[in-house]
This record gives C-alpha cells, structure tokens and sequence, in this order.
C-alpha cells in the first residue's frame, strides 16, 4: 500500500481499507515481569485511589502464576523477569516499550517515556533486558515527544501492519509522528477523554482481523467513527465491567482464545456469541493499581 499519510484522526481521512494493508505475524513469545515488588505506592490513575498499601501480596503472586501459566499452556514461550525494588508498575510490562517485527524479520522495538515521573526509570530496566535478546532498540526524540507508554496505548491491529495509537494522558498525540515515522506504519490516532480509561488498553482490545472490544465511552464521536470504520464486528462493555472489572483489558494472543478478568458477564456473552473462547483470571489485586490482564504482559517475535 503506498501511504499518502501516516497518521489518521478523522474517518474522512482514510484511504485504505484493513485488506489493502501488509500483513504482520502474531507474536509467539510473551514477557511478564515478576510481582514481587509489586504494589500500589503512589496514585497515578483514578483507580489507584484508596488502595495504597492495601495488596495482598500472596494474592498478588498466585494471579500473576495463573496468567503466566496459561500463556505456557496455549503455547506461548514466557520470559520470566524479576521486578525490582522500588519499581511497584513494572509488572505491568505492556507500557515501557513497543516492539515491532519489521516486513525482513528484523525485531526493533521503541522504548516509552512514561508520563508519570514514578514510572521512569522501569524503562531503563525493561531495556536492558531487550538488549539481551536481540532487538534493535529505538528511542523517541525527547525534544518532540513528552511521553508515550508503549503498549498501554499503541496497540497492534490483529495481524496487520497497522498501530492503534490512544493519547490524551499518558501518550500525546505527538509521539505517533515519530512511532508512525520509525515503524514506517500508519496509525489510527484516538484521543482519550475518560481518566478512567487512561491507556488505550483499558478500553479498546484488539480480538481478531474484524473484531474488536471496547468501550465506547472513553473515545470521542470521530474516534468511534475511526473505529467502526475499520472493524466489522465492535463488540461494547458495558460501564459498569470496563470500569470496575477493567473487561476490555483483556488480551487476546491468538485471535481465539480471550483472557479476561473474571466475572465479565455480560461481554463473555458478546465474546462466546462471536465465537471466541473464553478464559476467566482474577486479577482483583492488579485492578487496584488500574490494571488487569492486558497490560501485566508484552507480546513478542521470535
Ligand atoms: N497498560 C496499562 N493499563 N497499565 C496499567 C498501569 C497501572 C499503573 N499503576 C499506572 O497507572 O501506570
């Protein structure tokens, strides 16, 4: 596809549509970072809010074995990286990087700048593992970029060379000229207008080429337009699920199988009805730090 532009924040503006776009492999590999320092400290998001100091730990730990657990068990090869003192967000590993397979198979990944100062220095720490594992690393301009967070808000269109990009809190809408740029991709800009819904995981989920999960109102009207205008199938959560049981924070590695925060009633329905399978995880001690399923992984290219 010859790009006429690179980043696309109206419906008006789209000149492709998903099958004109090359196609990109399903990562194979997943990295999670170990919950041994995990807890709420600081308050950064609204969900944080009452819950500082208030982790079960043990709880903690046997949620995060669950999940790597069933990663192994559909197939997936998990990194296993040991957190760090100090660092109580780095178990949510879906936010100090964005890696990318390239159209030769070359691996490259983009490191974030994390908005919120308590976060920074995770990035140097997830880096240094990428650097044992041979990815070419890239870093976003500094001058133009005051922050992006990585998979938190860029999200890979199932199978397609094609970036969902959220900003408005902890991205901003800058970085995806330059992620755009260095991934020569184009990418879907949608602005965030809920707090709530901070990272573009918590309320968009990418499940197959056609279908995505999300949650209507944490986007503007365009935003929605944007989003219908490429997915057959838009599958809504409701309120009360995205917000309280973080539902479409679910991942879906494989274009099948959906992990997903227990007790989603409602969109386990919209799922199965859609022909997904659907996996139940309780991640009740990560939600007190805003984050569920999607964001306690990264996927990546072997
Ligand atoms: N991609 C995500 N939604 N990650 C969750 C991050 C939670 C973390 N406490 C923060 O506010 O930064």
């Amino acid at each position: 596809m010859t790009k006429k532009q690179s980043i696309y924040t109206s419906a008006d503006q789209l000149d492709f549509t998903i099958s004109d776009l090359q196609a990109m492999p399903v990562p194979s590999e997943v990295l999670m970072v170990k919950p041994t320092y995990f807890d709420v400290e600081y308050v950064i998001n609204p969900h944080m809010k009452g819950h500082v100091g208030r982790v079960d730990k043990m709880q903690a730990q046997n949620e995060w074995e669950h999940l790597a657990d069933a990663y192994e068990e559909h197939g997936f090869r998990v990194h296993m990286l040991d957190g760090m003192r100090g660092m109580p967000d780095m178990v949510f590993c879906a936010n100090q990087s964005l890696p990318f397979i390239d159209t030769d198979g070359t691996r490259k990944v983009i490191m974030s700048i994390m908005h919120a100062e308590q976060r920074k220095k995770e990035v140097d720490a997830i880096e240094a593992w990428y650097r044992t594992q041979d990815y070419e690393i890239l870093h976003l301009d500094p001058e133009k970029v005051s922050d992006f967070e990585g998979m938190g808000d860029a999200i890979w269109h199932f199978r397609r060379r094609l970036l969902w990009g959220g900003y408005g809190f902890r991205s901003s809408i800058e970085a995806y000229e330059e992620v755009s740029r260095l991934l020569d991709t184009p990418v879907i800009a949608l602005e965030l207008v809920d707090d709530k819904f901070y990272h573009l995981d918590t309320c968009f989920c990418s499940l197959d080429e056609k279908t995505v999960l999300v949650y209507p109102d944490a986007f503007t009207n365009e935003g929605m337009k944007l989003i219908h205008a490429l997915y057959k199938n838009v599958i809504e959560a409701t309120s009360y699920e995205a917000e309280k049981l973080f539902a479409v924070n679910a991942a879906c590695p494989d274009g099948k199988n959906v992990f997903i925060q227990q007790g989603c009633t409602d969109v386990n329905k919209k799922l199965r009805d859609a022909g997904f399978a659907v996996h139940e995880f309780s991640t009740y001690e990560f939600i007190k730090s805003g984050g569920s399923v999607f964001c306690m992984k990264m996927m990546l290219w072997r």
